[in-house]
């Protein structure tokens, strides 16, 4: 597994060197195996896709290929101001021509245990379809790119820490009531799903998460590991993309 660490003098660069990196990878598994699978997360992240949706992105990028999924989901209805769906679908997908079929959005109409349990159906019948690559080592979902952010307490998908979901090690997707930022009904991918990944880019930017991107970044680990440090591959590539202010609590 392979980690990188890009600064970036400002989030517009940040944002460019974003929308490159997404469409190389997008072009590779389009071409290798006929299908892109993306993960996003909600939040901050979304904003920082937008060079995606113009030129030459807009054109270039094979968005027929894409099929895409979230990392976590708030169980909230889709038109909700609260929905990770509906955050992505204003800043990003209304915007490029992705197939609606290959949006995989939750079933709002579920309680939390339900959506989480109906999508991971949904996944593994990808999987038979040959739209989802499984891991060969772990026996989870390998998907080809997850675009993550990370809270100011270095929390990644809706997996929070201390929480004991961060343990969970046999479902895909996992549900949580209390979740310590609202709204407190989430659906979550687990982290085996995360560290299944052929490739993973965490975007943190801002002063805010200065404190989280330096513990996650130290080589000295104690034992009370934020969820942002047990994102640890198995067999891919992690690629921090993080501006001056994220950064500016590291040492060199
Ligand atoms: O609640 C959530 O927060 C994280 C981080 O959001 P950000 O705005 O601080 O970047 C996000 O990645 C996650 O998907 C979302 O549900």
């Amino acid at each position: 597994s392979k980690r990188d660490l890009l600064i970036f003098d400002a989030e517009e660069n940040l944002a460019v060197a974003l929308a490159k990196y997404t469409a190389d990878i997008s072009a590779k598994f389009a071409a290798e195996r006929g299908a892109v699978t993306v993960v996003l997360s909600g939040g901050s992240l979304i904003y920082a896709l937008r060079k995606l949706t113009e030129a030459p992105y807009l054109e270039t990028v094979d968005w027929s290929k894409w099929h895409v999924f979230w990392v976590d989901e708030r169980v909230v209805p889709k038109d909700h101001e609260d929905s990770n769906y509906k955050l992505a679908l204003d800043g990003f997908l209304s915007k490029v021509p992705i197939p609606a079929g290959q949006v995989y959005a939750i079933n709002d109409a579920l309680s939390a245990e339900g959506a989480a349990e109906d999508y991971e159906t949904i996944l593994k019948q990808l999987v038979k379809n040959g739209v989802l690559a499984m891991s060969k080592t772990t026996g989870f979902p390998r998907f080809d790119l997850q675009l993550l952010g990370m809270g100011p307490d270095g929390h990644i998908a809706s997996l929070f820490p201390g929480h004991p979901l961060v343990k969970e090690n046999k479902k895909w997707v996992t549900h949580i009531l209390d979740s310590p930022k609202p709204p407190p009904q989430r659906i979550t991918f687990t982290f085996p799903v995360i560290n299944s990944s052929a490739y993973v880019a965490m975007v943190v930017t801002g002063a805010g998460k200065a404190g989280a991107v330096q513990k996650a970044i130290s080589d000295k680990k104690t034992s009370d590991l934020l969820p942002v440090e047990m994102a640890i591959l198995d067999d891919g590539e992690f690629t921090w993309f993080t501006d001056k202010e994220a950064v500016s609590m590291l040492q060199n």
